[in-house]
């Protein structure tokens, strides 16, 4: 846990060492008057005792506790600013850190899972960290001071009330060892609850229509008490040691009265001192005792803050130099890539593509085309061989750089929750109105954004709801349309349209591509017949590489898809045509 506060404290070191030290001065100014009265004790059996000397430390004393206000608001205000600068500075930090990583990081996490880290666990922290750090903290100084009072007072009382503190840590330890392996649990219960609770909203629509609703509600319902049933095991298991600590101290002191009597029966004890230690001995843990319930909490926001250190060190991705290339040819060379680290699913694949010329993705499901996207765009780095745009091997660049570089169409669209016009914006954020308008009329949306209630200001919805698969699709090119980057790459958006938005969307990738290097995903090997290059995979390999006439001439796989398509082409006319037409 140590290492886990000492990494969180480095992230802003001017905050915590002002709160450390109000905390100690606040240690100092709670035990310090404890101490005092001791004096004042000790003068008391004195055979004439100076009533000037009492009066002087008892103002001084009156002085301090005077002071004492004014220390802990100062600590109080202190520790709050230590708390909330280290939570923001957290939360910043896990924002720009996630942007950094690649998108093979997120595919491996559970979205909910994310989600968790950055919105419970750091709210977790900042919650159980601000209740907690400062009052251990005081307590530690506290005890400190009053520890150097009593040694100074009898050595011998004062080493048996200390040796209560480690085996009082043993059972405080026992209990640490019991919420880290329960903490775990709960945490993956809590995570499982998020994770099940996301489902059922997110496929809600599914869910009802093929009428799933008890079932799946069942799950979530069990993954519901099992969220319930660790958390009272979290409350409940530790308790019992906590207990036993605060009894050891009880015992300790018990052991210290009846050590103190049998000094005082012997003549090495003079009774100022046994008075003295019965009132400061039983302060000593007081603090302790407090923070006993706080230690344990701690150890509770510990495993959040595992979460997040862990987090913070997923490896990002890293680039040398960030200057953006000149040209906008693509190179793959020898590229070996896998998603999970074992088997290829792209296997020596080397192509070129010249600026300004499209080349076609063609091959069947799972061949690789989509993969080949993903490197080409950073999403995620190929373990072998290198990707190249411009003579420069991306790895060099900062994904932000190759982002601003790449214009993507794919079949699933995401539109914000915003207006029509600020989901087209978003492509250049510094564009005018006048260049926004242009290119939706370019993307051919122009029409269907004039019948929309509020025209370019209607809100789309989560998602994009409020429209058609095809009017999503083609905000989405006015979108890229509005970037104008000089690589475009597509993953052939028509697949599911009907014919009329089908046309529309040709008609505005046909504006989208002009001048760009291109690289289609081809499903349909209709629409990329006339593209200057098309690469057949499969399998993760380059089968065929050439245009559309010497690939027919080969008769090589894409002869046969080709053949495929074209026979079901004509079977699906026979099939619309009535019979007497056939
Ligand atoms: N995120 C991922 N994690 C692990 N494996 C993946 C991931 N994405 C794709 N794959 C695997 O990589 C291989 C290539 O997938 P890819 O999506 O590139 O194929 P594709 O040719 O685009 O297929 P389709 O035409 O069906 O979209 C497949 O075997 C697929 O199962």
């Amino acid at each position: 846990m140590l290492s886990n506060l000492l990494y969180i404290f480095r992230i802003a070191p001017g905050a915590v060492r002002k709160s450390l030290f109000w905390e100690l001065l606040h240690g100092i100014f709670v035990a310090s008057p404890t101490g005092m009265l001791l004096l004042i004790i000790w003068e008391l059996f004195e055979p004439e005792p100076d009533q000037r000397k009492i009066w002087w430390i008892a103002g001084i004393m009156g002085g301090m506790l005077l002071l004492q206000f004014y220390i802990a608001s100062k600590t109080l205000l202190a520790s709050n600013q230590m708390t909330f600068q280290l939570s923001n500075t957290l939360r910043l930090k896990l924002g720009n850190h996630l942007q950094r990583l690649s998108m093979g990081y997120f595919k491996k996490r559970d979205p909910g899972d994310l989600a968790s880290v950055v919105l419970q666990d750091v709210a977790n922290f900042e919650t159980i960290f601000g209740h907690t750090v400062g009052n251990i903290a005081g307590a530690v100084f506290a005890t400190l001071t009053l520890s150097v009072f009593l040694f100074a007072v009898d050595w011998r009382l004062a080493l048996l009330l200390i040796a209560a503190l480690p085996l009082g840590y043993l059972f405080v330890k026992i209990a640490n060892w019991v919420i880290t392996k329960q903490g775990a649990k709960l945490v993956l219960a809590r995570n499982a609850t998020g994770a099940r609770f996301l489902e059922y909203v997110q496929g809600i629509r599914f869910i009802k229509s093929y009428g799933m609703t008890g079932a799946h509600f069942k799950s979530l319902e069990r993954a519901m008490r099992d969220f319930k049933k660790a958390s009272i095991r979290t409350e409940a298991l530790p308790g019992p040691f906590v207990l036993l600590a605060a009894i050891i101290f009880e015992l300790f002191f018990l052991g210290m009265v009846g050590l103190g009597v049998g000094y005082f029966e012997t003549g090495t004890l003079s009774i100022p001192v046994l008075i003295a230690f019965l009132i400061m001995g039983y302060r000593l843990y007081e603090p302790l005792k407090v923070v006993l319930v706080d230690y344990v909490t701690l150890r509770y926001m510990n495993i959040s803050l595992t979460r997040i250190i862990d987090l913070l060190k997923a490896e990002e991705q890293e680039w040398e130099e960030d200057c953006p290339p000149e040209h906008f040819d693509i190179a793959f060379d020898h590229v070996n890539f896998s998603y999970t680290g074992d088997e290829n699913v792209l296997k020596g694949i080397s192509f070129y593509i010249p600026e300004k010329s499209m080349v076609a993705l063609v091959g069947p499901s799972g061949s690789g085309k989509t993969t080949i996207a993903n490197l080409i765009a950073r999403f995620w780095d190929a373990q072998q061989g290198s990707v190249m745009i411009g003579g420069i091997d991306i790895q060099l660049l900062a994904p932000h750089t190759v982002y601003q570089m790449i214009s993507e169409v794919f079949q699933e669209v995401y539109l914000f929750d915003d207006t029509v016009y600020n989901n087209i914006l978003i492509g250049n954020p510094k564009a005018s109105k006048e260049q926004v308008w242009q290119a939706a009329k370019a993307a051919q949306c122009q029409e269907f954004i004039r019948s929309l209630p509020q025209g370019m200001e209607t809100r789309v919805g989560e998602g994009g709801s409020r429209l058609s698969g095809g009017q999503k699709q083609r905000v989405s090119i006015a979108r890229a349309m509005l970037k104008d980057a000089p690589i475009v790459l597509l993953d052939e958006a028509t697949a599911s349209l009907d014919p009329e938005n089908e046309v529309y969307i040709q008609r505005a990738i046909q504006q989208l591509v002009k001048d760009k290097t291109v690289v289609v995903i081809a499903h349909k090997l209709q629409t990329i017949k006339n593209a200057n290059q098309i690469i057949v995979l499969d399998q993760g390999r380059i089968k065929e590489t050439g245009d559309h006439t010497y690939l027919m001439e080969v008769g090589g796989l894409y002869t046969q898809l080709w053949n495929q398509q074209q026979k079901a082409q004509s079977w699906k006319i026979k099939t619309m045509m009535p019979a007497n037409e056939i």
